[in-house]
């Protein structure tokens, strides 16, 4: 429907519905209700009460829903519309019209037994509503054991759930966070959060994914995970809808990079951000070799990527990875509260307004990521990796 239209249709408010309703009532003869009572299937008296429950209606039910009980009022008290057709200009009247007319030869009997169903379901829907809103369900997808994933207020939450391994991810969790991904992109939910339990957000990727593995096995090691690693990502560049991250602590390796991939970024002052990639012997992934230089320019992202600088919240905010950042005491009430407001906004309009942003690089960052992933690949069966991880299990290095 056309913008001035729409602008017309809120005109169209419940009050002025209420009224017309009440003198339309008047106006009906009362010869004519006593023969309709004794044939239709819905008595006149249940017709009024459903008149007097719409009163009682908190909500307004959207211009659709009125539009549906007028012309359904029309016809059940004046029978098919006979009125000539409004002006094109004359747009609520036009759309009253448009809705009474299009009921056609529908019966009196049938519009009053319409109209009522139609009352009925909105005042069940809006009560079922209410006892929602006192106490707004959280539900919790049981399927997962290193993360946990909840959805409420239309928010679906990742949460990395390993606190005593600093959130690590794993190789399980790697595979659980896909599957979630997956699912948040298809659920009811307008917005999806990923964020960690405890003091981290995560330590990033869990060095024993590279432990316990016979030298014979080490090319497969490195092959297998530069696999996953792609789908992983992969699953951040497609998802359809916004994808924030609430970074509550420290951050490291491929959850930073990845915030990249996030549309807004919240951070609490306790947050660090550090990709140690050669400190590891390593290289950068989650697309971050080329959304990094975007982002903050070349110069910063060298020194985040190649120099191992570890950024503060503020920094990060500074150097545009991060969207804000909110002081840690009240970091979660303010976050979520904002976040809430966010996802009552149109989900759709949200989901498009996403995928336009992000469709024109998402060739690109596919590309970018295999070849990240292929990179790495060599480098995890690189002298300078093993002895990085060596080094951490001797407990001779922590970042
Ligand atoms: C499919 C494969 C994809 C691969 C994608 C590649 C990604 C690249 C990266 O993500 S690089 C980043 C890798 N991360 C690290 O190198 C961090 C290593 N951890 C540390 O340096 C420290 O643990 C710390 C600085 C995060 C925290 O130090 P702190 O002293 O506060 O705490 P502890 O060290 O005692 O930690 C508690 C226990 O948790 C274990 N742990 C923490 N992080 C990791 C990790 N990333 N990998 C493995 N284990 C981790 C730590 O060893 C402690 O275990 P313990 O109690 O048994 O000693």
């Amino acid at each position: 429907m056309a913008a001035p239209a729409l602008t017309f249709l809120r005109r169209l408010c419940w009050r002025s519905l209420c009224e017309a309703r009440q003198a339309q009532a008047v106006c009906i003869p009362a010869v004519h209700l006593h023969m309709t009572t004794a044939t239709m299937p819905v008595s006149q008296k249940d017709f009024e009460k459903a008149q007097e429950q719409l009163k009682l209606l908190k909500k307004d039910p959207g211009n659709e829903t009125k539009l549906k009980l007028y012309a359904l009022f029309k016809q059940a008290t004046e029978g098919p519309c006979n009125s000539p057709k409004p002006g094109m200009l004359d747009f609520v009247k036009k759309a009253k019209w448009d809705a009474w007319n299009s009921l056609g030869n529908l019966s009196q009997d049938n519009a009053r037994q319409k109209y009522t169903e139609l009352v009925s379901s909105l005042i069940s829907a809006e009560s079922a509503g209410q006892t929602k809103d006192a106490s707004p369900e959280e539900s919790r997808h049981d399927d997962y054991e290193t993360i946990i994933v909840t959805t409420k207020n239309n928010i679906t939450k990742i949460m990395f759930n390993r606190p005593e391994r600093k959130n690590a991810i794993n190789h399980q969790m790697y595979r659980e966070i896909i599957k979630a991904l997956q699912e948040a992109g298809k659920d009811d939910s307008t917005i999806a959060v990923i964020t960690g339990n405890g003091e981290y957000y995560t330590s990033g990727n869990d060095l024993n994914n590279f432990a316990n593995v016979q030298p014979n096995d080490m090319e497969k090691m490195a092959k297998d995970g530069a696999e996953l690693l792609k789908e992983f990502v992969s699953c951040f560049i497609d998802f359809p809808k916004p994808l924030i991250a609430v970074v509550n602590g420290p951050a490291i390796g491929i959850s930073v990079t990845l915030l990249g991939l996030c549309d807004i970024v919240y951070a609490s002052d306790r947050a660090t951000f550090h990709t140690p990639f050669s400190q590891l012997g390593q290289s950068p992934e989650g697309c971050s070799s080329y959304l990094f230089p975007k982002i903050m320019g070349l110069a910063k992202a060298n020194e985040m990527l190649l120099f191992n600088k570890k950024l503060t919240a503020a920094e990060a905010c500074a150097w545009g990875l991060v969207t804000e950042v909110f002081p840690d005491g009240t970091f979660q009430k303010e976050v979520w509260e904002r976040l809430k407001a966010y996802a009552s906004l149109p989900k759709n309009s949200l989901a498009v307004s996403k995928q336009l942003l992000r469709s024109m690089e998402k060739e690109k960052l596919h590309a970018v990521n295999s070849q990240e992933c292929e990179v790495l690949k060599e480098r995890w069966l690189s002298d300078e990796c093993l002895n990085a991880i060596v080094s951490f299990f001797q407990r001779k290095s922590k970042l």
